[in-house]
């Protein structure tokens, strides 16, 4: 794809308790490496396996999680365990919707952050002159049962096989984590005990006119403020990483989901692990779909880095702080890099 242009970050999520507190606008690109050229390297992608976690290799598997959030931010993984009719179906049922009527879909536009459920639509942004390309839908989803009653019941199939490609993709989330926890030396249920809802964003983004290229982001650059994102793309081309201060391409790789190191595992890992910031392209020929699983915390978790991590050599990076804390000050600065855990370092740091 030739290189066209960012977009960012409405991608903030609307977390439990979250106020819509005033906010001081951080412009998101210009600190930046300027990305035209991304570099195209599916060779940089790890790729891991998590067919082997469940057997004799699994130490060799845990530390292959262990370096890739430590060196790139992001992985790929294969054998995750999601059939892949419920990956079709999803994908299917995403694009119905997004293919409804505009009435249709505004049903479940709403500006508070706050809502269960709520439509994201593209927009122009005034300041910077851009068209911000994405619509996305964004819910809770854990536990299914609480939520699936304010889910869209247009297309018929929607509740259907979204909660199924949910459940699946959470078991995978406990299964990561559980073989990040133990990458970083601590008991295998160690962030699964911190763990609270999850929610998720349906991404659309229609192909853009030929005119509008350069004036159209996908999603702009950021990082996410979550644990782990799971990242399930269609076939389409889009999603980009920094990885060693380049953009790179990670394109499509089919039977994979891309997870990404987020905020908050950052801030666990004393720093070890880095979040990872990435950014969406658009493109003229085809609509391009992705679901963004984020998984958060409960809202009093303490997010500081554990004590086995703690050394001389490795003091404390960041102080303790609950989940609430830090969801509170993400809607005060909205940023795109990991400025919103600067308040929550050690002032030794
Ligand atoms: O569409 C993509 O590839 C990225 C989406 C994303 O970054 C997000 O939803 O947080
Ligand atoms: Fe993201």
């Amino acid at each position: 794809m030739s290189a066209t242009m960012l977009q960012v970050a409405d991608g903030l999520l609307a977390l439990p308790g979250a106020k819509h507190l005033p906010h001081t606008y951080k412009d998101p690109i210009s600190n930046l490496p300027t990305h035209p050229e991304a570099q195209v390297s599916d060779s940089s992608i790890p790729i891991i396996d998590l067919e082997a976690l469940h057997g004799p290799r699994r130490s060799d598997i845990v530390k292959q999680l262990g370096q890739a959030c430590q060196h790139k931010g992001f992985f790929a993984v294969k054998n995750h365990g999601i059939p892949r009719t419920t990956v079709s179906n999803i994908f299917d049922t995403t694009r119905e919707f997004f293919h409804l009527p505009k009435e249709e879909r505004m049903k479940f536009y709403t500006p508070d952050p706050n809502s269960d459920i709520r439509l994201m639509n593209a927009y122009k942004d005034e300041v910077a002159n851009v068209f911000v390309a994405r619509e996305s839908l964004k819910f809770h989803c854990h536990p299914v049962e609480n939520y699936v009653n304010k889910w869209p019941t247009n297309p018929p199939s929607f509740r259907k096989y979204a909660a199924e490609y949910l459940t699946n993709v959470r078991r995978l989330e406990i299964t990561l984590l559980g073989a990040i926890s133990e990458s970083l030396g601590l008991e295998r249920d160690y962030i699964e005990k911190k763990l609270g809802g999850h929610y998720v964003s349906l991404n659309y983004y229609g192909a853009c006119e030929q005119s509008d290229l350069e004036l159209t982001y996908g999603v702009r650059a950021h990082t996410d403020p979550t644990i782990i994102t799971i990242l399930l793309q269609d076939d389409v081309p889009g999603l980009q990483v920094l990885s060693e201060g380049k953009w790179m391409d990670v394109n499509p790789i089919p039977g994979t989901v891309v997870v990404h190191v987020g905020d908050l595992l950052q801030a666990i890992s004393n720093h070890r692990f880095k979040s990872l910031l990435h950014q969406a392209m658009v493109n003229c020929e085809k609509e391009r779909m992705s679901i963004a699983s984020y998984c958060y915390p409960s809202s009093d978790a303490m997010i500081g880095p554990p004590k086995k991590l703690i050394d001389n050599d490795h003091p404390a990076v960041y102080k303790d702080f609950t989940f609430k804390e830090f969801s509170e000050q993400m809607w005060k600065v909205i940023s795109f890099t990991d400025t919103r855990l600067d308040s929550f370092k050690c002032s030794t740091a």
